[in-house]
C-alpha cells in the first residue's frame, strides 16, 4: 500500500505553561532530511514530542504512516520511530552502551547490533563504560548509534549536533547521508548551525511564535531567494523605481548613494524586468541566517496585513 504521508498534522493546538502552539498544519515529506530551524522558544521540541505522542495535542488530529492515532501510539509504529531527545534517559544511566543496547534491542525487531557496534568504533564511544561516565558528546553520539541501529522508517532528532566535536560531527553528516543513499528514510532535524542547513536538508521549515511559518525545498529557496542591488546610474530613476512592482519583493532599502538593495523570493522575475527595461543589476546568494530572517519577517508582515483587513 502506498503510505500517504510519513506524519501529518491537522490544525494541532498545544499549550504548555504559557505558551501554545498552533494552528500547526504540515506534511514531512517522505524519503527526504528536512531541517526545522526557528528561534528559542519557538516550539520545536515540543511538535518533536507530539509526533513522538510523549505528550498529546489539545485539539487537532496527526497520522503516522498514513495512520490516525488518538491515543498512545502502538508499538508497531513506534518500531518505526527513532527519536534523539535533547536529553537523554536517565533508566540508562548506569548502563553501558552495550548494555542500553541489548535492552533497546528488544523493542525494535529490526535491531542491527553490527552497525551499532561498528558506529560506536567510528564514534569512538566506550562501550563497556557506564553512560553516566561518559562525556556530553560521547553520549549523544551513542544516542545516534543506537537510533541509527534500530533501522528506522523515520528518524527525528533534537539538536543532535550539539556537545559534538567538529570531527564527530562531520561523521554524523556523513552517515546520514549514507543512510539516505541507501534506504527509504525521512528525516526530521532541528538545528540552530546553519552548516546543517546547508549540509543536510532537503527540506527547510521554519518555525517561530508556536507556528510552521512554512515548508521550502532548500535549492528552490537558494535560487529564488535573492540579494540585488541596483546601482544609482543603472537607469532612468522612475524605471528603476517601476521595477519595484515585480512580485516576489520583500525588501526595498534605498541606500545614501541611492543605490538600491532589494530583497526577493522571485529573483528571475526581477532579472527578466530589469533586463527588458535595460537595468544592469548585481544578483547575490543569500546567506542562510539572512534568508531565515527575511522569511521570517515576510511572513510576519503578511499576517499583521491580513489581521488589518479583517
Ligand atoms: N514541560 C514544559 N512545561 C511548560 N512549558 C514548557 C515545557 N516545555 C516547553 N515549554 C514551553 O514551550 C515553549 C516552546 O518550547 P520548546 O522547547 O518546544 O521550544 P524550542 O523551539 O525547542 O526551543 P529551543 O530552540 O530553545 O530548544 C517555550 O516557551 C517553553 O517555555
Amino acid at each position: 500500500m502506498q503510505e500517504q504521508s510519513v506524519i501529518s498534522l491537522h490544525e494541532v493546538y498545544k499549550t504548555r505553561g504559557q505558551h501554545t502552539i498552533g494552528p500547526i498544519n504540515f506534511e514531512l515529506p517522505q524519503g527526504y532530511i528536512t531541517v526545522l530551524v526557528g528561534e528559542n522558544g519557538a516550539g520545536k521540541s515540543t511538535l518533536l514530542n507530539l509526533m513522538m505522542q510523549t505528550i498529546y495535542p489539545d485539539q487537532g488530529w496527526m497520522t503516522w504512516f498514513g495512520q490516525s492515532e488518538k491515543d498512545e501510539l502502538p508499538l508497531h509504529i513506534r518500531q518505526r520511530i527513532a527519536y534523539v531527545s535533547e536529553h537523554s534517559s536517565i533508566e540508562e544511566n548506569r548502563m553501558t552502551a552495550l548494555d542500553a543496547a541489548k535492552f533497546r534491542s528488544h523493542w525494535y525487531p529490526k535491531w542491527n547490533q553490527k552497525k551499532f557496534e561498528q558506529l560506536l568504533i567510528e564514534f569512538q564511544v566506550p562501550s563497556n563504560t557506564k553512560l553516566n561516565k561518559v562525556s556530553k558528546g560521547q553520549r549523544q553520539k551513542f544516542e545516534f548509534a543506537a537510533a541509527i541501529a534500530t533501522t528506522p522508517d523515520l528518524l527525528l532528532m533534537d539538536e543532535p549536533s550539539s556537545g559534538l566535536d567538529p570531527f564527530a560531527w562531520k561523521d554524523m553528516i556523513r552517515t546520514l547521508h549514507q543512510l539516505m543513499d541507501t534506504s527509504e528514510l525521512s528525516i526530521l532535524i532541528t538545528t540552530h548551525r546553519m552548516e546543517e542547513v546547508e549540509r543536510l536538508a532537503d527540506y527547510v521549515m521554519l518555525m517561530n511564535d508556536g507556528m510552521i511559518y512554512g515548508i521550502e525545498e532548500k535549492d528552490t529557496l537558494y535560487q529564488k531567494w535573492k540579494e540585488i542591488w541596483i546601482n544609482a546610474g543603472a537607469g532612468d530613476p522612475d524605471v528603476i523605481h517601476s521595477l519595484h512592482e515585480c512580485d516576489g519583493i520583500i525588501a526595498w532599502e534605498v541606500q545614501s548613494d541611492l543605490s538600491v538593495r532589494v530583497i526577493t523570493t522571485d529573483a528571475i522575475q526581477l532579472e527578466t524586468a530589469a533586463a527588458e527595461n535595460g537595468i544592469s543589476i548585481q544578483t547575490r546568494g543569500l546567506e542562510w541566517e539572512d534568508l531565515l530572517y527575511y522569511w521570517r519577517s515576510a511572513w510576519q508582515y503578511k499576517r499583521d496585513q491580513d489581521a488589518m483587513k479583517k
